[in-house]
Formats: structure tokens, C-alpha cells, sequence
């Protein structure tokens, strides 16, 4: 298991080392750093600072575990250090950190690069992600066992930037030359413009946001070659469908298709993506940087890309229109109590619209929104729903329509990938969202918050009991290390 963590480059204060020590009588005066170029001096409690390493090489140290003092702001002068010259990737025994660089840096991919890491001891070349998928790969042909790459850092941080970099630099390594049609490794990078229409969204922090995990399994032959794929999707963000708050958007698609070509907007009934209720609960319905008409028409060449025909596409496109629809069917007070009407006839139109694109029929479908049928042993009980629960019944079909399309067509992406049923060896990547606190939280956070827990104490298990091993093996004097263990945490919840 090897251990890629994605960090933002923009805290700004959050680095306070001693320069060195103008006076110390009651209070502790130093000479501090601040945000790396700034100096100040302030006046301070002892208990806030913390001693600089004066050994330390001006331009950093490629492996943290060779930092004098091991204490957070050190740790972060020493990423701040290495990213003011260019250098985002920092090792920390062997995992790798990454600092975003918010700008494109061919030169750190290309393919000269990919051939300098190709084979290289681990250590021996400058950090990079190649050298951590090349160590992956050489222990998965030598040892013949399974590996993982797990990428985490919060939203932003740049994991799907650099799942995207590792996959591409095993495509390289068992990538098949000369081979007819398109190849699996190229249909794995192929796919990603897909799933990022469907799945990704602009939040506070990123333009384009992964709203899903993602673990990809890629597969290889006896000799090293890729030999099949496969990708894994967890925790889609259902609550956007119908949710969004100023300055986020919903998920791409919605966008891209109200901006599509008129004949198309016709055949679904569509108009400005700002009649939407589930768009225009939000004012940004443009991203700079994203040009939504083009990007309708990428998607839908990538989707030519992956094997999903004409017909599909227009199926997927039908039930992306249908959900916009439903979210403007509006209900009003029915004549009995607790039960409703659909409102008007603006209301009535875009039901009739949701049911031609799903194909259902609309009576049915009026029906499924204002009533509820509860199962009982001896019967089946129809119960009529009041407006407000009638609005929450639209939302719940919207969400689970809309899950279940990201489902298919991640199930069609891999159709028509393949997989390989006799692959022995695989490496996998994981790239899921990391810990999410917001002022409200949901189940939803409760999840995802409950799935990084879990992976973190995998991870500290794994690291630590592999230190201690070596440890022992080298017969070197050591305590056992303190670190938080949310063990308790995790049974709480796995015993509920
Ligand atoms: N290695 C990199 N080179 C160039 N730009 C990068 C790199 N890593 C990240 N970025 C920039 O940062 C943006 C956010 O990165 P990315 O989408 O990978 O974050 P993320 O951690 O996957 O976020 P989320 O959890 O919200 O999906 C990218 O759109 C890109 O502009």
C-alpha cells in the first residue's frame, strides 16, 4: 500500500518558526517567519513556537523523516520551501506528499520523465508520483502480489489530478504497442471525461470537483502487460441533485446539455438553464474556464470514445432532461387533507415532459408523487401525501433516478473496457474525497467521514506495524510512537 496526500498551497499563516530569539524574559520574543518571505517580531507565548532546524539545507529536504525537528509548522516550512522553487513533491519515508501547484507543469509529465523513473531505485531520483507507481509496479511483477496506491488530501488538494498522473504512467509501463483499436489503458484515461461530466461539480473550492470515490483496478497479465480494467465508484453526492447553494453548481451534465445545440435542446424540451429549480437555487450557472456548449459536445464525443452508441446516448441525455423537468413539478394543497395537486399548468407541462423522456406514463407518475403506498403483511395501503412531503417525494425520485444513471454508465464504461478473468495481479487507486466538516452535516458526511477513518486507521496500522517490524529486525532501541486512534470511533459506529 503506498500513500499519495494531496495538500492545498494556500494557508497563509499558518507558518510561524523562530528566526532566532531577540530577548526572553516573561514572555517569549522572537523573530518569526511568517508565510515564508515576511519577517516580524512578536511577542509570544513559549508554548506557540517552535525550534527551527539552522542545519536544514536552504532549499528544503526532499525526505521529511531527515528534518531535525518533526513538528508541524517544520513540516510546513519545509513544503512551503521546496514549492517557492518549483518543487511540489516532498517524501515522507515513502509516502509522498503533493502540493498543488495550480498551474500546468508539462515538463514534471512528459515522457522523458516517465522514461527516467522507469525502473529507478525508489529514493534515488527527485519525489514524484511516477517513482511511487513505478515502486507499485516493480513489487507487483517481482513479488507477484497485488498493490494499492491510495490518493487522499481535502477537496482541491489535487487527488484526481494525481490518480490521473499515476494511471498514465502505468499505462506507460504496461501499455501495449501496435495493438488494433483503441487499448484498455487508453479507454481508462478515455472514461475520465465522462465521469467527470456526470460526477464532478464546481463547489467553494473547486471547478471541478470529483462528487464520488473512485478506485481503479488495474489489471495485468504474466508478463507485465495490462490485461483489463476496472473502476469502482462509491458515494456519489445525491443531495446536489436537487440541493445547491450560491457559489456551487449541480453536476456538469445539466449544464452542458441546456447549452447544447438547439435541435437538441428541443427534443428534450429544455430552455436557459436558469428555469431550472434544481439550477437556479444557486446564481452561478457559468464557470469561468468552462465553456459549457463545448463541453456538451466533448462528453459526447468521449462517449463515442467508450463504446456508448448513438441510442445510449440519447437514452442518458433523455433521462438527464427528465430530472431537470421534475424538479419543476410544483404541488399545491389538495381538496382533502393531507394530500395535493400537481399546481398549475406550468407544473403539469413539465411532468408530461419527465414522463415522455422516461417513457412512463404520466398518470403513474403523478400518482408515485402524491401518494405513498406502505406494505403491510395483510394489505397494501395507499396514503396521499401533503405538498410538502409530495416535494420531497419529487426530490427522492430525481436523486435515485440520477444515481442510478451515474451506476449505469460507470457499468457501461466498464462493459466496454473488459476485464480480465485470468489476471492474477492487479494495482488499484483510490481516489476519494477526504474528511468533510461543514456548518450543517448530513449522512452524507457521516459516510464519507466514516470511510476516511477507516482508511486512515488501515494506513496507520500498515505504517506502524511495518516501522516496528524493522525495528525489531535491526534490533534498534525504540518506544512505541503516539498517535491518535479513532479504533473507538469506528466501533461505535460499526456496532450501531
Ligand atoms: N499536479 C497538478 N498539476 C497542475 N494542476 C494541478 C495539479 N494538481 C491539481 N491541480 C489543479 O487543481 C485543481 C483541483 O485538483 P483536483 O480536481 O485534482 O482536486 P481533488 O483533490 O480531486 O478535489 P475534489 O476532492 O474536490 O475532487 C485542478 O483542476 C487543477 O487545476
Amino acid at each position: 500500500l503506498y500513500l499519495v496526500m494531496n495538500v492545498n498551497s494556500y494557508y497563509e499563516d499558518i507558518v510561524f518558526l523562530v528566526k532566532g530569539v531577540l530577548g526572553c524574559k516573561k514572555n517569549f520574543t522572537a523573530l518569526l517567519t511568517v508565510h515564508y518571505f515576511t519577517h516580524v517580531v512578536v511577542t509570544t507565548d513559549r508554548s506557540k513556537v517552535f525550534p527551527k532546524d539552522m542545519e536544514a539545507p536552504p532549499g528544503g529536504v526532499d525526505d521529511m523523516t531527515r528534518l531535525s525537528y518533526l513538528h508541524e509548522p517544520g513540516v510546513l516550512q519545509n513544503l512551503a520551501t521546496r514549492y517557492e522553487l518549483n518543487e511540489i513533491y516532498t517524501y515522507t519515508g515513502s509516502i509522498l506528499i503533493a502540493v498543488n501547484p495550480f498551474q500546468r507543469l508539462p515538463h514534471l509529465y512528459d515522457t522523458h520523465m516517465m522514461e527516467q523513473y522507469k525502473g529507478a531505485d525508489f529514493g534515488e531520483l527527485s519525489p514524484h508520483v511516477f517513482a511511487i507507481a513505478d515502486v507499485a509496479y516493480r513489487e507487483m511483477i517481482n513479488e507477484g502480489k497485488n498493490n494499492s496506491i491510495l490518493v487522499s488530501g481535502e477537496s482541491g488538494a489535487g487527488k484526481t489530478e494525481t490518480t490521473k498522473m499515476l494511471m498514465r504512467y502505468l499505462a506507460h509501463l504496461g501499455g501495449r504497442s501496435g495493438v488494433e483499436g483503441r487499448t484498455v489503458e487508453q479507454q481508462v484515461l478515455e472514461s475520465n471525461p465522462v465521469l467527470e461530466a456526470f460526477g464532478n461539480a464546481k463547489t467553494v473550492r473547486n471547478n471541478n470537483s470529483s462528487r464520488f470515490g473512485k478506485f481503479v483496478e488495474i489489471q495485468f497479465d504474466k508478463t507485465g502487460r495490462i490485461s483489463g480494467a476496472a473502476i469502482r465508484t462509491y458515494l456519489l453526492e445525491r443531495s446536489r441533485v436537487c440541493q445547491i447553494n450560491t457559489p456551487e453548481r449541480n453536476y456538469h451534465c445539466f449544464y452542458f446539455l441546456c447549452a447544447a445545440p438547439h435541435e437538441d435542446t428541443q427534443r428534450y424540451k429544455l430552455a436557459d438553464a436558469r428555469s431550472f429549480h434544481y439550477l437556479n437555487q444557486s446564481s452561478c450557472i457559468e464557470v469561468e474556464g468552462i465553456n459549457d456548449a463545448e463541453e456538451y459536445l466533448a462528453t459526447r464525443r468521449a462517449m463515442d470514445i467508450v463504446g456508448i452508441n448513438e441510442e445510449e446516448q440519447e437514452a442518458i441525455f433523455r433521462v438527464v432532461a427528465a430530472v431537470l423537468h421534475i424538479g419543476n413539478i410544483n404541488f399545491a394543497k389538495g381538496k382533502e387533507v393531507d394530500s395535493s395537486v400537481i399546481q398549475d399548468d406550468n407544473s403539469r407541462f413539465h411532468l408530461n415532459t419527465a414522463s415522455e423522456l422516461l417513457e412512463c406514463d404520466c398518470n403513474n407518475l403523478e400518482k408515485a408523487l402524491i401518494t405513498r403506498e406502505i406494505v403491510t403483511p395483510e394489505e397494501i395501503i395507499t396514503r396521499t401525501l401533503d405538498p410538502e412531503s409530495a416535494l420531497a417525494s419529487r426530490d427522492a425520485l430525481a436523486k435515485t433516478i440520477y444515481s442510478r444513471l451515474f451506476d449505469w454508465i460507470v457499468e457501461k464504461i466498464n462493459v466496454s473496457i473488459g476485464q480480465d478473468p485470468n489476471s492474477k495481479q492487479l494495482i488499484g487507486v483510490l481516489d476519494i474525497y477526504g474528511f468533510e466538516s461543514f456548518k450543517i452535516n448530513s449522512f452524507e458526511q457521516l459516510c464519507i467521514n466514516y470511510t476516511n477513518e477507516k482508511l486512515q486507521q488501515h494506513f496507520n496500522q500498515h505504517v506502524f506495524k511495518m516501522e516496528q517490524e524493522e525495528y525489531t529486525r535491526e534490533e534498534i532501541n525504540w518506544s512505541y510512537i503516539e498517535f491518535v486512534d479513532n479504533q473507538d470511533v469506528l466501533d461505535l459506529i460499526e456496532k450501531v
